[in-house]
């Protein structure tokens, strides 16, 4: 790869700004990534490996801004650390195997040290638009002072994840609800809602451990599940159940799998339709794998449902002043909502490209295990559905593909 070195160095010089001497287009001697999260991280180690020098261009003013920024105090991996660690280099041998959070960006923090990675922060990409003429990406940031810049290079990696922006849904008489309102990327823990009533729209993996999160501040939670969910024990037999349902699928289909964690389920949890939490008609690993929705992992909801200190209601209908009415004609009164519903893509707001990726959802169109390569020395990270997992995955196959197709030209 000496001759991009080569040619960076030369290139980068050009186009100077006179004015302020300040280079407002530099050209890239390697892949920009997009996204200094665990996918990013990841990709730009697995080149590192191979002797590929890559830029990280990240919006935020640190690194894993999800895991440093978006998410709760209680917040720990609820796979297995084994199942979360990234190319090259294992989590330590004295974390926990559910390491906190605190843990998994201390970790990522000295994974970035490892590999020598210095994402640029506080740089927005804008937009990404391959030109045909010269065969490069040109990539448009924007920076807190809404200063630009223009990178370009020959590949470009989006790492900007599923969970870049928050979806937050329309509902009749938002606007006049006087309570706090906050989406779950917010929320940090129950201190503030201590004997407040709260109403938690949205029944993944935060919607339920914000509500035990709230049981534990003495808050009174309330659970909005609107259609159907798959909640698991986070182990069973002895052994996670992620962990259990991999090796399971090394042996028996899928269909077979699903029917055995539901038995399992069903010994451990009893019928949680009895409690407001039907199931979905397929089981939860087909069901993850057909659509990507995660089931939960419970981690003592469940029990204070049973116990009722979780109240769970059905869809919602409209909001009003102090209270929310449901779709069954229930209306209660509530001192504040959070919205648990979810995260997006925001690629299709910068890249300006739609063969690869569905302007639809932001995810590659291909499902995995194709969605990681397109045409135009285009990649995408992270974007399984696999959890970090598929990151490690892609991260791979990406720095392999790159290193082989520079070996090809040079
Ligand atoms: C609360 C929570 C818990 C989770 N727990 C687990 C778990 O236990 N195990 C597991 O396997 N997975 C888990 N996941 C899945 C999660 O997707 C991964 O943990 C991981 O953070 C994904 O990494 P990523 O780098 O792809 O995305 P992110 O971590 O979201 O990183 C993407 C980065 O891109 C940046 N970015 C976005 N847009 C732009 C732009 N236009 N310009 C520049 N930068 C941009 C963002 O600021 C961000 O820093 C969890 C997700 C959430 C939300
Ligand atoms: N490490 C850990 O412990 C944690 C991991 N995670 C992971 O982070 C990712 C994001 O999880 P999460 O934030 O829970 O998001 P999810 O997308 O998994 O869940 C969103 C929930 O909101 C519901 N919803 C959306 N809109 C509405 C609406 N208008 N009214 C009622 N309900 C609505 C959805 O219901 P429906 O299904 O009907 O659309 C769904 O139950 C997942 O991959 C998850 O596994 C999250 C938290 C903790
Ligand atoms: O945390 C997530 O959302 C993940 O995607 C991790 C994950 C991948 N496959 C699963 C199956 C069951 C539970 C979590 C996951």
């Amino acid at each position: 790869m000496d001759y991009l070195k080569e040619l960076g160095g030369k290139r980068i010089h050009d186009h100077l700004d006179q004015k302020t001497a300040k280079p407002r287009y530099k050209w890239v001697p390697g892949p920009v990534i997009v996204g200094a999260g665990p996918s990013g991280l990841a990709a730009a180690a697995c080149l590192k490996q191979r002797g590929i020098p890559s830029l990280i261009l990240e919006r935020a003013a640190c690194l894993a801004s999800l895991w440093q920024q978006k998410t709760y105090d209680r917040l720990r991996l609820h796979l297995p650390k084994k199942f979360c660690e990234l190319p090259f280099m294992p989590f330590p041998k004295n974390f926990p195997t559910y390491p906190t959070k605190q843990q998994f960006v201390a970790y990522l923090m000295a994974y970035a040290d490892r590999f020598e990675i210095k994402p640029v922060f506080n740089e927005t990409v804008v937009s990404a638009k391959f030109d045909q003429v010269g065969a490069f990406w040109r990539v448009k940031t924007k920076s807190l002072k809404n200063e630009e810049a223009e990178y370009a290079s020959k590949w470009l990696i989006v790492a900007t994840g599923e969970n870049a922006e928050n979806v937050v849904p329309e509902i009749e008489g938002m606007n006049e609800f006087c309570g706090t309102m906050i989406h779950t990327s917010a929320y940090k823990s129950g201190d503030m809602f201590s004997g407040k009533s709260v109403l938690v729209v949205g029944c993944g993996n935060s919607g339920m451990e914000v509500c035990f999160d709230l049981c534990n501040y003495n808050a009174r939670p309330s659970l909005v599940v609107r259609d159907s969910v798959h909640v698991l024990p986070q182990e069973m037999l002895g052994r996670s159940t992620f962990g259990l349902s991999m090796w399971l699928l090394k042996w028996l289909p899928m269909p077979l799998v699903d029917q055995f964690l539901l038995l399992m389920s069903r010994m451990m949890l009893g019928d949680t339709a009895q409690f407001g939490l039907n199931r979905p008609k397929l089981g939860p690993l087909e069901l993850k794998n057909k659509s990507g929705k995660t089931p939960v992992l419970d981690v003592g909801t469940l029990a204070k449902i049973k116990t009722g200190n979780i109240k769970v209601y059905n869809a919602i209908k409209r909001l009003t002043h102090h209270a929310v009415e449901f779709a069954d004609g229930k209306v209660e009164k509530f001192d504040a909502i959070i919205l648990a519903t979810g995260y997006k893509s925001n690629v299709p707001s910068w890249l300006k490209e739609s063969d690869m990726f569905s302007e639809k959802d932001g995810l590659p169109r291909e499902p995995f295990p194709k969605g990681w390569k397109g045409g135009c020395g285009l990649y995408a990270v992270g974007f399984t559905k696999r959890g970090l997992l598929g990151t490690s995955a892609d991260a791979r196959k990406i720095a392999e593909d790159i290193d082989f197709r520079a070996q090809l030209e040079s």
